[in-house]
């Protein structure tokens, strides 16, 4: 079953309905459409596109489970929690190393419940792996980050800060009386949301009443902000899993009244170093209005069911704080009225910016934390040489014998390029132009390039390891046959890269090595049009920013919101934009299930063989 694996992983044979062509150093690649050649599983490497007759396997729809399929020399994953089936691989090979990896992951169980898929994982699970960058992308597939991508709870701490709205005589008293509420939305102003550049009041997308900053009073500040300080810096924190200094800074208070509601949209980074943002409901009779955020095909809903119109939501605000990157949306109050103060959560500049010194890449510093990336890094760094090694000599050769051969692989023929030159994971969260740091990742993505930039590698050459390269881990680390390498060889290491219109840029690293020192990134934006000039051409898991509404218009000069984009980290010997092509193949085991045999039903058309299984 070897063949599945390279088939899934090392060059994807299966036919796309079309294939997303990137073009690399400019922003002028424009999605192609092409057809391509029917029973033509071409396997060609390269951003190639040859049909050389190979079908795909079951296995392979265990292999790519969700995500994108990288044709060239590389492979594309989709949510690292959705782990494919490398996983399991690992529970007979130094799994230790990987703490705790499971044997198998639910995606595994879920696309290996199509029996013939089931049969060849477990044929897999029996066999080492025949190139160690399946391996290094099991150890990465296990890692999680602390924290979540919202968390919420009831702030029992948080005193009454007798709030004062302009226009009203009296300050809020808790629970909130409806007269209190009634008086607040006659001094108040319709909330409009973002739409592109353009604020836009619409109350069929966000129906609520705003206050701003200067219509606001706390009469009991300064209780108010140093139980609000606590509150972030302790539960926000850590339920975000962020170890920085965070600030929450008032943005407006909200009010729905029966019927009152806000679509589904992300929040505007509207402040150097804003990642987040702080939603405190406070006690107020109603129904409905829950807060629901969204982020890797999950949700969470705030209050959570115990607390929803509890006697300790009347008692104490509840809050709900989440990454500004994420969905969320308010549903719909069925009775009473909602008040919401909405908060940016900032991170706080280091105590060097204070003092002028700080340093440029500080400024929009994101410290999440993260897990302990030693058992990763250490099983990463014990298998890039032989990744390496593979690159300059090929996989390991290991003939299988004809009978473990089914019907599909008859044929197979051992190709000598199969191996990826590149491993590239979509980013978990989306990330602004501004945002986008290497030291800003959020959440799962942060461990993930964390472990990435940590990892030592195998030497290179001074011929390919470019400026930066981490020539002393090199001498380190490399067994003898990596140090002789050749002036071309190959040297995996981490590039980002981000995905604008159909265009995968390059990100320059100035310091492509694991050694702590200056990170910059150079971004070249070129952004997507409007939702519905084309975006469905794109290949949308990839895509910029697939959603309509933001919290605000871009107004806030600077910081004027863009589009957030998908990254992807790619670790490799290649950074290559233009070895790229995606192809759509789903974001679910079921679709990808859908995807894949819709594909095997038309490359094994008009043959009498049955499919296996
Ligand atoms: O009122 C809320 O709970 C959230 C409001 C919101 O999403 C926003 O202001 O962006
Ligand atoms: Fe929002």
């Amino acid at each position: 079953m070897c063949r599945d694996r390279r088939t899934a992983m090392g060059s994807p044979t299966a036919t796309p309905a079309f294939v997303a062509s990137v073009s690399g150093g400019g922003l002028s690649g424009a999605v192609q459409r092409r057809a391509v050649g029917r029973g033509g599983l071409g396997g060609g490497g390269g951003g190639g596109g040859g049909a050389v007759g190979r079908r795909p396997s079951p296995a392979a729809a265990a292999a790519v489970v969700g995500g994108w399929r990288l044709r060239s020399t590389g492979w594309l994953t989709g949510d690292p929690k959705q782990g494919p089936l490398r996983c399991a691989r690992l529970a007979g090979r130094g799994a230790s190393a990987v703490h705790g990896a499971s044997a198998r992951t639910p995606a595994m169980a879920a696309a290996g419940t199509g029996g013939a898929a089931g049969t060849a994982v477990a044929a897999e699970e029996a066999e080492p792996f025949r190139n160690a960058s399946y391996e290094m992308n099991a150890v990465l597939r296990t890692l999680t980050a602390p924290g979540r991508y919202a968390a919420g709870g009831v702030a029992a701490g948080l005193p009454n800060p007798l709030l004062r709205v302009d226009g009203v005589d009296e300050p809020l008293s808790w629970p909130a009386p409806a007269s209190w509420v009634r008086a607040a939305v006659a001094a108040a102003e319709r909330a409009p949301f973002g739409l592109g550049d353009a604020s836009v009041v619409d109350a069929g997308v966000r129906d609520s009443w705003r206050i701003l900053l200067g219509g606001l009073t706390f009469a009991n500040g300064p209780a108010w902000e140093a139980a609000l300080a606590t509150l972030v810096g302790g539960e926000v924190r850590e339920g975000l899993g962020v170890t920085g200094p965070v600030r929450a800074e008032l943005h407006n208070l909200l009010l729905y009244e029966t019927g009152g509601h806000f679509a589904e949209h992300t929040d505007t980074e509207k402040a150097p170093g804003m990642f987040g943002t702080l939603v405190l409901t406070l006690p107020c009779e109603h129904s409905g209005g829950a807060l629901v955020v969204r982020h890797a095909g999950e949700e969470m809903r705030f209050p959570k069911a115990d607390v929803a119109g509890s006697p300790a939501s009347l008692a104490a605000p509840t809050w709900a704080a989440y990454y500004g990157d994420c969905k969320h949306e308010v549903h719909p109050v069925t009775n009473g009225y909602r008040i919401s103060l909405v908060y940016n959560l900032i991170i706080e500049e280091d105590e060097d910016a204070a003092e002028g010194k700080r340093k440029k890449r500080k400024t929009d510093v994101l410290t999440p934390a993260v897990p302990n990336l030693d058992p990763t890094v250490e099983a990463l760094e014990a298998l890039a040489p032989r990744w390496a090694k593979s690159l300059r000599e090929g996989p390991p050769k290991k003939e299988q014998p004809e009978k473990e051969r089914d019907w599909y692989y008859s044929s197979y023929k051992e190709p000598e390029e199969d191996v990826p030159d590149k491993m590239v994971y979509i980013l978990e969260h989306k990330y602004t132009e501004r945002g986008l740091s290497w030291d800003a990742f959020k959440g799962a993505d942060a461990a993930l390039i964390g472990a990435l930039l940590r990892t030592r590698l195998p030497a290179a050459s001074a011929g390919t390891a470019g400026k930066g390269a981490p020539a002393k881990a090199a001498d380190d680390k490399a067994p003898k046959a990596a140090k002789g390498a050749a002036a071309d060889a190959p040297v995996p290491r981490p590039y980002l890269l981000y995905v604008a219109r159909a265009t995968v840029s390059t990100v320059e690293l100035s310091d492509q090595g694991t050694e702590e020192t200056e990170r910059t990134i150079t971004v070249e934006s070129d952004w997507l049009p409007a939702p519905g000039q084309g975006a469905a051409a794109l290949p949308t898991p990839v895509a910029m920013e697939d959603h309509h509404y933001a919290q605000e218009a871009s107004h806030f000069g600077h910081y004027a919101q863009r589009p957030r984009s998908r990254r992807l980290i790619s670790y490799g010997a290649s950074r290559q934009a233009d070895r790229y092509t995606y192809e759509p193949c789903g974001n679910s085991p079921g679709e990808f299930a859908t995807w894949y045999h819709t594909r095997l039903r038309e490359a094994t058309a008009g043959q009498s063989h049955p499919p296996a299984g």
